[in-house]
């Protein structure tokens, strides 16, 4: 497909609006899982349409799952009919490796997290030898220590690379029964994590996951995998050991198949609640819950500590700018997927933020810790990593009258999205005051398919 050049649009003054977020990527990855091994048909609402998620449908349909209508229908719920050999008895089809042989089904992972890390756990759970196949930048993601697990659990794998290592890859479940411990180093993934959790309850015996460190990344989503697993009746016991390295027991049961609602999702809410610290004004997001697991209900802290009013009204957020822009010197290794938004606001800080506990940053869609130093750097902003893989960034406050900016007439920088979705927004952001375009603004197709719609009409610029 070729890249979308996209103009950002500049503010030209402060920016008053709402904004509808669609659902949850996390969510509607969980979610579609659990429906998807449930021992009912479900109905879930708000489902995410992007890239991500149609993998995720498609991986699931390539296992036996149903799911319709795909893509959802606006006011309609997405319809679950889960894998029939689960509850049926109905043989697997296409089964290889396990008891009742054929060929493997192919996966593609596409730059998926959830689908890389969840699906390949889940296949051996199942019983299924899937190949998976994935975008070649999918190579630079960390998968590694997933593998290791699954091997763990009885699991082989064979690469189809001399160099190994690389997809495309194929998974064989064992043909006896299923291993029910692992230990898996996860500090390069909470996903590795979740992967084991959501497919525990379909082993044999359960399972117990050890992490092999204290510290973990990203441990909301791991709270939030465990809350997705309670509300389907799965019962996780978590525990420390003695040195302190977290476990989680699962019971193997029969997950329950229920309607759900996904919430919006609230990262992505992220750089159009940032834009008012950029441009000011005042923006609202409806839908925002009062009560949640996802990693963007830290929003609520992270803008006052960087000067931002946020207000939460009956379910609605709304966030302002009372004064000028603050730094932040936070560790965020629990909200990894806030920092390219929160990285495009410590641009316009007055003073320099310390942004800590990040070096799992480096395998994401891309490794947006050199990722955010190259294009803070191309446009004339201070980044340094440091040795501890903390960013430092020197903000260059704006003034607060828009008319006045010297750049208005400057030839566009052109900034690289690197096909993440989350660098192609802190682009946008960057955007609003430097006059920039975004060499593939396509990357926000991953989770918000709608991203340059919904800038634009804020901003007043659509065509
Ligand atoms: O489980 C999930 O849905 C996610 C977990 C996190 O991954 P990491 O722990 O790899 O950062 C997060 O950054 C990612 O966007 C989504
Ligand atoms: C890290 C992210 O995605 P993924 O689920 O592909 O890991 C992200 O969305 O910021």
């Amino acid at each position: 497909m070729q890249a979308a050049v996209w103009s950002a649009p500049r503010a030209r003054g402060p920016v008053f609006g709402a904004v509808r977020l669609p659902g949850s990527k996390s969510l509607s990855a969980r979610e579609l899982l659990l429906s998807a091994i449930g021992d009912a048909e479900a109905n879930l609402t708000g489902v995410l349409f992007a890239r991500d998620t149609d993998l995720m449908v498609q991986a699931l349909r390539s296992l036996g799952a149903v799911i319709a209508p795909w893509p959802p229908v606006v006011d309609q719920p997405v319809q679950i009919k889960p894998l029939p050999q689960l509850w049926t008895g109905a043989p697997a089809q296409d089964a290889s490796g396990g008891p009742s042989g054929g060929a493997p089904i192919t996966v593609d992972c596409g730059l998926a997290g959830t689908v890389m890390r969840f699906i390949p756990a889940l296949a051996v759970a199942l019983g299924r030898a899937v190949r998976f196949v994935a975008d070649s930048q999918a190579n630079a993601r960390p998968m590694r220590p997933l593998l290791d697990a699954l091997v763990q659990l009885g699991a082989r794998i064979e690469y189809e690379s001399p160099d190994g290592d690389v997809f495309p890859y194929t998974i064989y479940p064992p043909a006896e029964r299923l291993g029910a411990e692992v230990t898996v180093d996860a500090t390069a993934s909470s996903q590795f994590i979740s992967a084991l959790l959501l497919a525990a309850p379909l082993l044999p015996d359960g399972c117990t996951i050890r992490s092999k460190t204290v510290a973990l990344p990203s441990l909301p989503h791991i709270e939030m995998t465990m809350q997705c697993l309670s509300q389907h009746g799965i019962t996780v016991e978590q525990g420390l050991s003695d040195d302190g390295k977290p476990f989680w027991n699962v019971v193997s049961e029969p997950v329950f198949g229920q309607d759900v609602f996904i919430e919006p999702d609230l990262s992505n809410a992220g750089p159009f609640l940032a834009l008012v610290g950029i441009a000011g004004g005042r923006i609202s997001v409806p839908a925002w819950p009062a009560k949640t697991m996802q990693a963007g209900a830290a929003w609520l802290q992270i803008l006052p500590l960087m000067g931002l009013r946020v207000e939460w009204n009956c379910g609605v957020l709304t966030v302002s700018r009372p004064g000028p822009l603050q730094p932040l010197d936070a560790d965020l290794s629990a909200v990894g997927e806030l920092v390219p938004t929160v990285a495009a606001l410590a641009a316009f800080a007055e003073g320099t933020s310390h942004l800590r506990g990040l070096h799992h940053l480096r395998g994401h869609e891309t490794d947006r810790l050199e990722a955010l130093r190259a294009e803070l750097t191309a446009i004339g902003i201070s980044c340094e990593i440091t040795p501890e893989d903390d960013l430092v960034i020197t903000g260059k406050p704006v003034t607060p009258s828009w008319r006045d900016t010297p750049t208005i007439d400057a030839e566009p920088l052109l900034l690289r999205s690197y096909q993440d979705h989350r660098l192609a927004t802190f682009g946008a952001l960057l955007g609003l005051y430097y006059p920039v375009q975004i060499d593939d603004i396509g990357a926000t197709t991953k989770t918000l398919p709608d991203f340059t719609t919904m800038w634009e009409r804020l901003l007043g610029a659509a065509s």
